[in-house]
């Protein structure tokens, strides 16, 4: 699979490590596009890849692009990726509880063919809720802590720092909680979504509550931030790395 990827950060150093240590075959790392070139370029040096100047220039070369850039990204680059037939892994996931952005990717694809992937990012439990969500779910809510540096605010001591759906929440807090609009796209349910600010914590650490009439379930993930950008989990960038990996598979473990 010839990828491309657009946003050459945290998130996309990480999968650039993980498929050059791993030596993964399949996942081949064709071209590198950011709008600050140098980072591109020190990408492409470490993968024998291309750094472009205009996105466009890789369009001929993929089969699939990463957007591991920003929410601004996916509302103005992707369409033209959707809209050329070519696939695309969407990290900045907030950007699609927009219901107008959402709706015309969802309707590009389908003109174009193209598929659009999102990975589970930096929480554990989708396959769950995507399998709850068959039923009747009552309850879904998600409780983030992060440090305040992270949040981007200024407190000594432990502060809620928001309350309400994830779609509020990815608007205020963009490059910080795209794992709650991937909690609702999966549960199709806008989740309710506690960020707490906490000096306390070294992890980014988000819980997961589902009650509906399957059960009860309750995840944990306490993550390994990223050393390029401590508001980024390690997770997030290895989920992409898993997606991949199962669309170049022949065996498929999990929902
Ligand atoms: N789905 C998930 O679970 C997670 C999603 N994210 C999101 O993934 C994205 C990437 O995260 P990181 O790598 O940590 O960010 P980062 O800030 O380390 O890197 C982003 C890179 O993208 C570039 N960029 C941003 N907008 C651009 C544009 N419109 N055109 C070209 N280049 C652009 C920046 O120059 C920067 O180099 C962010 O939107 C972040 O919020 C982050 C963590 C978890
Ligand atoms: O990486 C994380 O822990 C979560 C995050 O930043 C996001 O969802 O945007």
């Amino acid at each position: 699979m010839r990828c491309g990827i657009i946003g050459c950060g945290a998130i996309a150093n990480t999968i650039v490590n993980l498929v050059l240590k791993q030596d993964i075959k399949k996942i081949k790392l064709k071209y590198f596009y950011d709008r600050n070139f140098r980072k591109a370029k020190k990408l492409a040096n470490l993968t024998n890849g291309t750094a472009v100047k205009k996105v466009e220039e890789m369009f001929n070369g993929v089969d699939l692009i990463i957007e591991s850039a920003s929410q601004e990204a996916v509302k103005e680059i992707v369409p033209n990726i959707i809209s050329r037939g070519i696939d695309v892994l969407i990290m900045s996931v907030g950007a699609l509880l927009d219901e107008k952005v959402r709706r015309r990717l969802i309707k590009e694809s389908r003109e174009s063919g193209a598929n659009i992937y999102i990975p589970s990012g930096a929480i554990i439990g989708l396959d769950g809720v995507k399998a709850a969500s068959l039923g009747k779910i009552k309850e879904i809510k998600l409780i983030t802590r992060k440090s305040p540096t992270s949040l981007g605010v200024k407190t000594k001591k432990k502060e809620v720092v928001f309350k309400g759906k994830s779609s509020e929440a990815v608007k205020k807090f963009p490059v910080n909680i795209n794992v709650a609009a991937a909690l609702s796209l999966a549960s199709g349910i806008d989740a309710d979504v506690k960020i707490i600010a906490d000096p306390e914590v070294e992890h980014n650490i988000h819980e997961v509550h589902v009650k509906g009439d399957f059960g009860e379930f309750k995840s944990i993930t306490k993550n390994t931030v990223c050393e390029l950008n401590p508001k980024t989990s390690v997770l997030a960038a290895y989920s992409a790395v898993t997606l991949l990996k199962i669309l170049s598979d022949n065996i498929r473990v999990g929902t």
